[in-house]
């Protein structure tokens, strides 16, 4: 193990490599040798189109498996929100980092910009969750497709195409572009997409188990470890990806219990879908399931539906 050089995949963004080299390092420190192979991958050529128009199968994954697969890496470094609810038989998810803090923001270039209900800005974003939320809770903005890496939207923004970004923080803050954060969305109104804040590591499930086990001892937080699994399970059980408007967010509670929240945004004037319960730390994959089952039952299945015409 201690001759052996783990292979780390990644895409070439500036943000997955950034997380690519948070994951080299944690190896690092715990004396092991490691090295990035970057990969070019469909959502990082397409940038034309709406990602919920080129579908959300593994656009950002694909190739990483492809690589995977073949041993030209040993893993793969994903934002564990851009990862599809289930794998292809032959992958899995053997780590997840120490989660940031997992809300959106607001960014701008502008100073002086007013934020409230009725403020009639133009908001840049590309992900259908955050359009359906910012109709409801900003009706009075005008809301415009931006796609592209982190530095392209905020030239475009930059360009006048819109007043702020919505971004994730966690993306902003790794990016270093805290400052151009005007405003902090909550996590209760503007509940995160699944594993938001969370980098996830993927292997072969044939990857030597020697590795496997080196890699989650120096990169798993068993505690971000059991919140994501019960978001995903939720994203499963829905079979969406990031072109649905799903939010979902497991927390722990003060006695260690673990908190989850999850449904989906709907459009203006219609019943909100969201479930809420609390629930032992063995049970969250559970509770995520049952989340997503109540969804599709009270009226989240006719919206999906509708979605997909
Ligand atoms: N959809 C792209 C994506 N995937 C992960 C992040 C941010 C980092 C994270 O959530 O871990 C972003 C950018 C964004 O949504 O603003």
């Amino acid at each position: 193990m201690a001759e052996r050089i783990i292979k780390i995949g990644t895409r070439k963004s500036k943000l997955a490599l950034w997380q690519a080299y948070y994951v080299k390092e944690l190896l690092e420190k715990n004396n092991h040798k490691a090295e990035l192979v970057l990969i070019e991958t469909k959502g990082d050529k397409i940038l034309d189109r709406s990602l919920s128009k080129i579908g959300s199968k593994g656009v950002f994954t694909e190739e990483l498996e492809e690589q995977l697969r073949n041993g030209g890496i040993d893993i793969a470094v994903h934002s564990a929100k851009d990862m599809q609810a289930s794998l292809g038989d032959d992958f899995e998810l053997i780590a997840f980092t120490e989660r940031e803090a997992c809300h959106d923001v607001f960014v701008s270039h502008k100073e002086g910009l007013e934020i409230n209900a009725s403020s009639e800005i133009v908001i840049g974003t590309s992900s259908v969750r955050r359009v359906a939320m910012l109709k409801k809770h900003f009706p009075n903005a005008k809301i415009v497709d931006v796609r592209g890496n982190l530095q392209t939207r905020i030239q475009k923004m930059k360009d006048g195409l819109c007043d702020v970004l919505m971004l994730a923080y966690a993306g902003v803050h790794r990016m270093e572009y805290d400052d151009m954060i005007v405003h902090e969305l909550p996590l209760d109104t503007f509940t995160p997409a699944t594993g938001q804040g969370c980098v996830a590591i993927e292997s072969a499930v044939t990857l030597d188990s020697e590795v496997k086990e080196a890699v989650r001892k120096a990169i798993n937080d068993e505690d971000t470890e059991r919140c994501v699994r019960g978001e995903r399970a939720f994203l499963k059980e829905l079979q969406g990806g990031c072109s649905i408007p799903a939010f979902c967010l497991a927390t722990w509670t003060e006695d260690k219990q673990i908190n989850i929240t999850g449904g989906l945004a709907v459009p203006e004037g219609k019943p909100q879908i969201r479930y809420t319960y609390t629930v032992d730390a063995d049970k969250v994959e559970e509770a995520g399931t049952q989340i997503a089952k109540e969804t599709l039952a009270n009226g989240g299945a006719e919206l999906l539906a509708e979605l997909k015409n």
